[in-house]
């Protein structure tokens, strides 16, 4: 008979992780492993959320926390590690004193700053694995490169809308980010939460998922991501595992011979940072726009004039000057007669969106088919609410 080594759990142990304790792929020895590992999880928002939850619950012996932001009221409606009373506080402490109260015996690092590439490599480099729970590409090139050179598994997710996505990267040979993704999309073309929305659940269930794939990579069960994508839609309830590339020998960080040996500028590569919400364009001349403070006297003063709002609907529907023609951006080509119709006299025409990016791609259109007396709103409804009407709603 093989004599087994005894636990180590103490009794204690055995009753609080008993229900994972019972299932043969963990047992009491890759309860020990889990006790024992380390994870760092970047970005403590809607995925780092039930991450964070699920991972001190099943008593991961040591979570980093990494986030530079202080919690939002708008951030409630899926970051559920936080709550009201810790609005306007760092993410991280208001993370740190959940998953406190939830599991004691997890140590918990927290790191109230933005990772770059001053930093990550120290920080890193004390983890076993590193969840990258963030929402920005420059953020992601960063954690792929430095998991590379550190050899550390990347748990990697994102979710937008009703869809999400999930892969491991640069473990058990399995490719890292780069190899897929060798080159950042334009920075105009990333939609991002707080531009397209999300509904909670679905970061809820893949942050869920990549805590899973923790657990099984911690305990030695082979993770069903490497070399594959996870794609779930909320909308039909599909979830759809496909095959990915395999590790690219010509990889410029985890090649053959690779030739990014350290952290790079992250920031220019990608042409956007971790902060940018969206790009601001500057794409009119001075003369094309006016400010917020100029359209305010133009409708103190009654001037005949169009304003029009080029949002999607949904974000109309939320919100809206007095007075607006709403045209979407998307369908303006549709229905340049509209705004004919309303205008016959050629009054002048004042563009504004959220933020002013749209609207001066929307002048830019208005004029090129032929309506020049048009301008743009600078910085949008978000400038109205932030320097006229500060009780105009922002979201
Ligand atoms: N480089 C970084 N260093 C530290 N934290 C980061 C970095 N990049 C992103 N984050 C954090 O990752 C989290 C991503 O979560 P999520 O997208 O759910 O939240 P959000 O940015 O607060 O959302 P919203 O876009 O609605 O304002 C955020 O809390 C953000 O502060
Ligand atoms: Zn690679």
């Amino acid at each position: 008979m093989q004599k087994k080594e005894k636990t180590t759990l103490t009794n204690e142990e055995i009753s609080r992780y008993s229900r994972q304790l019972l299932l043969p792929c963990i047992g009491t020895a890759g309860q020990e492993k889990i006790l024992k590992s380390s994870v760092l999880v970047v970005g403590a928002g809607g995925l780092g959320s039930p991450v964070l939850l699920y991972l001190a619950a099943a008593g991961i012996g040591k979570l980093g926390i990494i986030d530079y932001d202080n919690l939002e009221t708008s951030n409630l409606q899926r970051q559920i590690v936080h709550s009201e009373k810790n609005v306007g506080t760092p993410k991280v402490e208001s993370a740190k004193s959940t998953i406190q109260n939830l599991n004691s015996n997890t140590k918990v690092e927290t790191y109230n700053l933005l990772i770059d590439k001053s930093n990550a490599m120290d920080i890193i480099k004390e983890y076993d694995i590193v969840v990258d729970a963030t929402d920005n590409v420059a953020t992601r090139y960063l954690l792929n490169d430095a998991s590379v050179f550190l050899k550390k598994p990347l748990v990697s997710a994102g979710a937008l809308r009703m869809d999400g996505q999930l892969t491991v990267y640069n473990y058990n040979g399995g490719p890292c980010y780069r190899c897929i993704f060798p080159t950042p999309p334009p920075a105009d073309t990333v939609t991002n939460c707080n531009d397209g929305g999300v509904l909670g659940v679905i970061t809820g269930i893949m942050g869920s998922i990549q805590a899973l794939e923790v657990l099984k990579i911690v305990t030695g069960i082979e993770s069903s991501y490497v070399q594959k994508m996870l794609l779930f839609d909320g909308l039909t309830g599909s979830f759809r595992q496909i095959k990915i590339r395999p590790r690219n020998p010509n990889c410029p960080v985890c090649g053959d011979h690779p030739t990014i040996t350290e952290l790079i500028d992250y920031v220019q590569f990608c042409g956007a940072g971790a902060h940018d919400k969206t790009p601001n364009l500057k794409i009119l001349d001075d003369k094309d726009r006016i400010t917020v403070h100029d359209y305010k006297s133009i409708r103190d003063t009654e001037q005949h004039h169009v304003l029009l709002d080029v949002r999607e609907t949904v974000q109309f529907n939320i919100c809206s000057l007095d007075n607006s023609l709403h045209i979407p951006y998307a369908n303006l080509h549709k229905q340049l007669d509209i705004l004919k119709k309303e205008n016959p006299n050629e009054h002048p025409v004042y563009v504004v969106c959220r933020r002013g990016n749209d609207s001066q791609l929307a002048v830019n259109f208005l004029k090129e088919s032929g309506i020049e007396n048009c301008f743009d709103i600078v910085g949008g409804l978000d400038e109205w609410a932030a320097k006229i009407d500060h009780g105009f709603p922002t979201y």
